[in-house]
């Protein structure tokens, strides 16, 4: 990995992707993504099956795998590409990941305050139960037997739970009925309205493209578009090509 940034990204990108490369051991994925994000801003990161999109998400998360083995990731002028996963949560990178990964043999409410740390920069268990009235009514549940549907939103209510200065949402209608994608959207509004950038990866493009400014298309690991929401819904040829819509 490079100890110096050779460009360092735009003075006005709270958050950057330089060049990255990752590999699952010799498995190359993540091709020389580059991208930006200003404070605030939602990214739709798209792409076919297998393109490389949670591989990106959870490079920048951090995770073991797949291994960043080249580029930088800056978080608000902070080195993530030289962060373990843990410095990563605690910079504000909050990864809410496909499979959801509610914690067997705990209530909802010990699942949140499992993901809060001292000192709590992050949202209350109260406030979080304002917001999410239906994992109020099921604080004292076993989180593992709710729905898909309230599973997601534990899942993001624990993001929220501590400091997020980068949320990442993988595919988080996956699986879900549409009148709860609708709820779980109204979620993510209202986590867009109060500003907290944000990169969706979703198999429901229109879905994403609803709500993000940005957009970025993932193909073999490489970025092949990158552009407004309202640019690649205006393009079908584009759509048909890498999304399939
Ligand atoms: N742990 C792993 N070890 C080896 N290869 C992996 C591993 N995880 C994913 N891959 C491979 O990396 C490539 C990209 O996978 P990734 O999950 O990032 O794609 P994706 O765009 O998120 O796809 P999907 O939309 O199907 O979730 C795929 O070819 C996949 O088989």
């Amino acid at each position: 990995m490079n100890a110096a940034p050779v460009t360092g990204p735009a003075p006005d990108a709270f958050f950057a992707l330089r060049d990255v490369h990752a590999y699952y051991g010799e498995s190359y994925i993540v091709q020389g993504v580059s991208l930006e994000l200003r404070k605030g801003e939602v990214l739709a990161l798209l792409g076919r099956n297998g393109a490389g999109k949670t591989s990106t998400m959870r490079a920048i998360a951090r995770a073991d795998n797949p291994a960043v083995m080249r580029g930088e990731i800056w978080l608000e002028g902070q080195p993530v590409h030289q962060m373990k996963s843990w410095q990563a949560s605690q910079a504000g990178i909050q990864l809410v990941p496909e499979d959801r990964r509610i914690i067997p043999g705990m209530t909802v409410e010990e699942n949140l305050i499992l993901s809060q740390v001292a000192p709590n920069k992050g949202w209350e268990i109260e406030q979080i139960y304002e917001h999410f009235p239906r994992l109020a009514e099921r604080r004292n549940q076993e989180g593992v037997t709710l729905s898909g549907g309230e599973q997601q939103m534990l899942s993001v209510a624990r993001a929220l739970a501590r400091e997020v200065k980068l949320l990442l949402l993988d595919e988080p209608y996956e699986g879900l009925a549409p009148v709860i994608v609708r709820e779980i959207e109204h979620i993510v509004q209202d986590i867009k309205a109060r500003g907290i950038t944000t990169i969706i990866v979703e198999q429901n493009a229109v879905a994403a493209l609803r709500l993000a400014d940005r957009a970025v298309i993932l193909d073999s690991g490489e970025l092949v578009f990158t552009g407004s929401a309202q640019e690649l819904l205006d393009d079908a040829d584009l759509r048909n090509r890498y999304l399939a819509i």
